[in-house]
């Protein structure tokens, strides 16, 4: 029918709101269009303000266009964005219902079994677009959408649970995270991939005590889950789709117990048949392979074997069975340095390297945003000691670590030794950091450099590996010490001989 949907300005002001409808809510795109849709009141605004704003601004637009809308008005590019307005509004609407189902389903350690407000829900859309999906989401079923707009807000819930602070680092890293969940084009995803992000394996790589667990487990538990229209209720439970096992804390035979399962009498004190994770975890499940660059060779080439052919064998059994879920891992080794060494297999390696997501260290982010240290601080505070008093013990241990640490204290055990500082000084008004115990920089040099033993090489190899111990990341070490981090690391394998 002839005639535009959206005249005059209406056009730009819905082209935002189709755009908010798949952004990742981490990246900086999605500020500029909300300053886009606000103009001039977006630096005015609080964010909470911002959001009624947009909402209600969103809600007179389409009031405005649902009569065009209806009588066939607009260009099939223009119908297309009045539909992903209409799945804003109606995600909007949704969202504490999801937030109520996602909560309970964490407090009660299970999700519930039927969803009260899904025939509302279709009722909604089918009255916001009353001929039905239109264009590429044609022939899609209410449930599909319904199901990505749980999983949305799972994802936004678990990232902003797990991932705190407002340094660039945090926000990097959740943009990061909601691209492992979603990939970078959340249409395409909803459209195609949802089905089968299972096959892409995420790779969580960073220093220990950086948060790689609850990467993980914030990946693991926003995975999609379709929604069975019938029932009522989702296929699987997210809350027990997570199955998180420690490499390095078990023997191999362990491992291949935990992860495999075994038949009874496969091996000394097999009493009883046992599936293993690999079978318990669902087609939306997730099972998480933490230190895996601490596996002896033997587990990793069966891993690998479960890689290629999603299936694996139990112990003690002769038939494979298929592995449906998604595989994650998680090492603090360097996994290059440790194929080079003979340590970790390569063709394992680039199997497991299809996305990889890296968290910081804790000196990287108070580097590029040192208030953040009250932040966290603030964080651990309030959970061990509840609101009122957490400001209280906020304020001594900020007090404390201003005066007795250095300013560019390394942090060599990232956000678990901030934890345990914060305990320390609660209990005993004190702490200890390991390194500020060992001889001071320099102290173990000083006879050779004053004979002038040292060949240049080895004076900064030793250089190198002294600030390493600060600043354990190689690009960032080569950033202060102007050097490449290929040449970084080749002085701290000179120093450590390897
Ligand atoms: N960004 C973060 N926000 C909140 N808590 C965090 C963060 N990073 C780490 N933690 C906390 O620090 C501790 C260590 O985190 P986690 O076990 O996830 O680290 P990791 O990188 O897996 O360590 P490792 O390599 O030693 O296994 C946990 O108590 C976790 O809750």
């Amino acid at each position: 029918m002839a005639g535009t949907l959206f005249p005059g300005k209406q056009a730009e002001r819905a082209r935002g709101y189709a755009q908010l409808a798949w952004q990742n809510p981490f990246e900086p795109e999605r500020e500029e269009i909300e300053k886009l849709l606000l103009g001039e009141a977006y630096g005015r605004l609080s964010e909470r303000e911002r959001l009624s704003a947009l909402w209600e601004d969103l809600e007179r637009l389409l009031g405005q266009t649902r009569p065009g809308f209806a009588s066939g008005k607009g260009t099939q590019a223009e119908r297309e964005i009045f539909q992903e307005m209409v799945f804003v509004r109606i995600y909007h609407r949704f969202m504490p219902e999801f937030d109520r189902l996602i909560e309970q389903a964490h407090e009660r350690g299970h999700a519930g079994q039927r969803v009260g407000f899904y025939d509302r829900f279709v009722r909604e859309v089918e009255e916001g677009l009353p001929g039905g999906l239109i264009g590429r989401y044609a022939g899609m079923g209410l449930e599909r959408l319904f199901a990505v707009m749980d999983q949305i807000r799972r994802a936004f819930l678990h990232i902003h649970r797990y991932i705190i602070g407002q340094s660039p680092a945090a926000n990097r890293l959740r943009a990061r995270i909601w691209q492992s969940i979603f990939t970078r084009d959340m249409d395409r995803y909803q459209r195609v991939l949802a089905d089968r992000m299972g096959d892409i394996i995420t790779l969580i790589t960073g220093p220990s005590g950086s948060g790689k667990e609850l990467v993980a487990r914030g990946i693991g538990l926003s995975r999609y889950i379709p929604f069975d229209p019938n029932a009522r209720a989702f296929t699987e439970d997210f809350v027990k789709a997570f199955y998180p096992i420690n490499l390095s804390a078990l023997s191999p035979t362990l491992i291949e117990s935990e992860l495999f399962g075994h038949r009874r009498g496969a091996f000394t004190g097999a009493l009883q048949n046992r599936q293993g994770y690999f079978e318990t975890c669902g087609p939306h499940g997730t099972v998480f392979l933490d230190e895996i660059g601490e596996t002896d060779v033997a587990i990793q080439i069966k891993l690998l074997r479960v890689l290629q052919t999603r299936q694996f064998v139990p112990i003690g059994e002769t038939e494979p069975k298929a592995f449906t879920g998604k595989l994650m891992a998680a090492t603090n080794r360097d996994l290059v340095a440790e194929i080079q060494a003979g340590r970790f297999r390569e063709d394992f390696y680039f199997r497991l390297n299809a996305d990889r997501v890296q968290t910081p260290s804790l000196r990287e982010i108070l580097n590029g945003s040192p208030g953040e240290l009250e932040t966290l601080v603030a964080f651990i505070a309030r959970k061990m000691a509840g609101p009122e008093e957490g400001e209280k013990v906020t304020a001594e241990v900020c007090d404390w670590i201003g005066k007795k640490l250095p300013v560019d204290y390394a942090w060599p055990g990232n956000f678990r030794e901030l934890e345990q500082c914060v305990r320390n000084i609660t209990v005993h008004g004190d702490y200890q950091p390991e390194n500020l115990e060992k001889p001071a920089v320099g102290e173990g040099i000083a006879g050779p450099w004053s004979r002038g033993e040292f060949t240049a090489e080895e004076l900064l190899a030793r250089y190198v590996a002294e600030q390493y111990a600060r600043i354990p990341n190689y690009e960032e070490l080569g950033r202060r010490l102007k050097l490449d981090r290929r040449t970084v690391k080749k002085y701290l394998q000179l120093k450590t001989g390897s």
